[in-house]
């Protein structure tokens, strides 16, 4: 993904022309696959100022694909009288770590009540598992801090501190142990099934928000867990910790 910012000077008289324009290209971005989100902001301290900032999915991707494409054309004739307007127009890598949320919102980590939140969690869901009939065949020979080990990295996905990346192994290692186990889709519902009535148990929050991103989380893991626990798993990952936040649904506040 690479980052394209295109900056304008519009005097006053032409803004709202020039807004409206560009209210009509949107339709090519949005219909454009080489296109992943973009949007156009007017200055604060210097109102003739616009900054257009367009998410492309590679540079050749934009240059070969977008610009050479069926959208391009109506795109270009709704712009193209503001072209002489252009101050920058240049792409930017996102080779940086710096990059992240700010304090606006809490993290997922910090909503479900930190480490003691989750390590209460996953001790009393490891508990129940012993007890089930599906599951309790396929942890047979846990690890026995295994429970702590999934608070940690439920834990640094969610926001919290990195422990299960500088202690655990990572993302590589908490995908190798899921190779070769062939789990079964019947195990992964109640794998989810019973850590969302464990959740309910031990009072972790219960907030739509909260728990819509948790099941979003725990649909996806668990799928995941399957693949690299069947036939054919990919490759082990090399990448770092996924992470996960509140996406389109923040926390509500009244
Ligand atoms: C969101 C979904 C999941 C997460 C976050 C998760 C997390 C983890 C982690 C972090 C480990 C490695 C623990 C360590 O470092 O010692 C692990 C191992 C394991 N997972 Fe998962 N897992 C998920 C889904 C599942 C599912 C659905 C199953 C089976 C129904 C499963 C079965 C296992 C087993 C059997 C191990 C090895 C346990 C051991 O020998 O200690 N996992 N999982």
């Amino acid at each position: 993904m690479i980052v394209e910012y295109i900056r304008y000077a519009i005097p006053a008289e032409q803004q709202a022309d020039f807004e409206a324009a560009y209210a009509r290209a949107a339709a090519s971005l949005r219909a454009a696959p080489e296109c992943a989100d973009y949007e156009l902001t007017r200055c604060q301290e210097d109102s003739a100022s616009y900054i257009l900032r367009i998410r492309w999915t590679s540079t050749p991707d934009h240059l070969e694909g977008f610009r050479k494409g069926e959208h391009f054309p109506a795109f270009f004739a709704e712009i193209k009288p503001y072209f002489h307007a252009i101050q920058e127009m240049r792409h930017y890598d996102t080779v940086t770590e710096v990059t992240g949320t700010g304090g606006a919102n809490p993290t997922l980590y910090a909503w479900a009540g930190g480490a003691e939140a989750l390590d209460r969690l996953f001790t009393r869901f490891y508990e129940h598992v012993a007890d089930d009939e599906v599951l309790a065949p396929v942890f047979a020979g846990m690890d026995p801090h295994h429970a702590q080990h999934v608070a940690a990295w439920i834990g640094e996905v969610f926001g919290g501190p990195a422990v299960y990346s500088t202690e655990h192994g990572g993302h590589r290692h908490m995908a190798s142990r899921h190779l070769g186990r062939h789990l079964t889709e019947t195990q992964r519902r109640r794998w989810v099934s019973l850590l969302q009535d464990t959740a309910d148990e031990v009072g972790l929050p219960n907030d739509p928000e909260f728990r819509g991103v948790f099941s979003y989380y725990l649909e996806w893991g668990t799928r995941m867990a399957l693949i690299y626990a069947g036939d054919n798993p990919p490759p082990l990952p090399e990448t770092p910790m996924p992470k996960w936040d509140w996406g389109i649904t923040p926390p509500y506040r009244a």
